[in-house]
């Protein structure tokens, strides 16, 4: 049942996920969608990192398999850019059937998702982005779908309507989220597997680099693959795409060699700093510690003092930044800690009670 080929199956792009991470957000263009494509590990093998999911989801591909049976359903959960599409990709490779990919916010009523799964073979696996993000009706079919593989097409409208049941083959749903906590208990339970994501360490992130280098057809030199690491944020699509802008630099700047220089040089021009934070997060950054004392500050508050909407502060910069230790949310607003004056080099407030350790 199983197939060879890395990739047997056909990908039908149904809907493409809306949420981007935004760090070089300019440069990632169709090129870049084009290169992301390309550095994909294909097989389950060749995923670096994620240790504890790499060992669950060989074992539940290698029972399915065992069974001649699809696997059961899979989530995966964890932050934007750690491999969920990638991993989707991977198990309906292994599984040998073909992808469907959707989203949860592409499919805003049943009757989107009914035409989806109708088209579903045998073997099939069906990727939900951002499934946490599903309207609530879809998301009823989507449980009789998952359970019992069976729809019911609702046909006509009020009370001449007619629900017409319509069985789906045995496929697999996997599910990608970035807030778990926001999926329904009923939507959570029928999944019989959830992987959680974590984010990369810097050797892992360095054996990636030096891996999409190779595919690249370039050599990055240890010390430039170290640097880059530091600066990706735990994520390999950053890595990867600071990797690009490295290459690009190489390229037309440099001697066309990817070493510490060409890594160093590059980094500054596009302005993501050795934390790894970009202009963006120091934006906050600055605002919270040099406007507004540290804080404690409202989120519209700050968003407007950088000219950003409060949603993208609030989803694209503060989760890195409160990772860091660089900022912390409380009931009263956002507020820098100490490691944040002192990363923009600034003199901590004196008063006592302001700061954060
Ligand atoms: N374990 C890995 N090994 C090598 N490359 C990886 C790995 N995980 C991710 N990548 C690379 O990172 C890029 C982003 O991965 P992917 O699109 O699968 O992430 P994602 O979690 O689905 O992101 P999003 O939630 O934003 O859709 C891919 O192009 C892939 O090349």
């Amino acid at each position: 049942m199983r197939c060879s080929a890395p990739l047997c199956s056909t990908s039908v792009v149904v809907a493409v996920a809306e949420h981007e991470d935004h760090l070089l957000a300019a440069e990632a263009d169709e090129l870049d969608r084009a290169a992301e494509a390309a550095l994909r590990p294909r097989r389950l093998d060749e995923f670096i990192g994620q240790p504890v999911v790499r060992d669950q989801l060989s074992l539940v591909l290698d029972a399915a398999n065992a069974r001649s049976k699809p696997p059961d359903h899979v989530l995966l959960a964890g932050p934007p850019g750690l491999g969920k599409t990638t991993l989707a990709m991977i198990i309906a490779g292994e599984v040998g059937g073909s992808l469907k990919i959707t989203s949860g916010p592409a499919v805003q009523h049943a009757g989107d998702l009914a035409a989806i799964l109708s088209s579903v073979q045998e073997q099939d696996v069906l990727f939900i982005d951002e499934i946490h993000r599903l309207a609530r009706p879809a998301e009823e079919m989507l449980y009789l779908a998952m359970e019992d593989f069976r729809v019911d097409v609702v046909v006509g409208k009020g009370p001449g309507a007619t629900a017409i049941p319509l069985t789906l083959p045995p496929f697999t749903v996997v599910g990608a989220t970035t807030r778990s906590g926001l999926l329904p208990a009923p939507l959570r339970d029928r999944f019989g597997f959830t992987a959680h994501m974590d984010f990369y360490s810097e050797a892992e992130l360095e054996l990636v680099l030096t891996r999409s280098a190779r595919l690249l057809g370039a050599e990055l030199q240890p010390e430039a693959a170290t640097q880059i690491a530091s600066r990706a944020r735990g994520t390999p699509r950053i890595a990867n795409r600071l990797l690009r802008r490295v290459q690009d630099w190489a390229q037309v700047r440099g001697t066309g060699a990817l070493d510490l220089d060409a890594a160093m040089a590059a980094l500054d021009v596009f302005e993501v700093d050795r934390r790894g934070l970009d202009r963006l997060d120091r934006a906050v950054l600055r605002a919270l510690c040099e406007r507004f004392g540290g804080g404690p500050t409202g989120l519209t508050t700050v968003a407007v003092a950088v000219g950003e909407e409060p949603e993208t502060v609030e989803t694209v910069a503060e989760p890195f930044l409160v990772r860091e230790g660089l900022m912390v949310r409380t009931p009263r607003g956002r507020v820098a800690t100490a490691a944040a004056f002192s990363h923009l080099g600034l003199t901590p407030p004196t008063s006592p009670g302001m700061l954060w350790e």
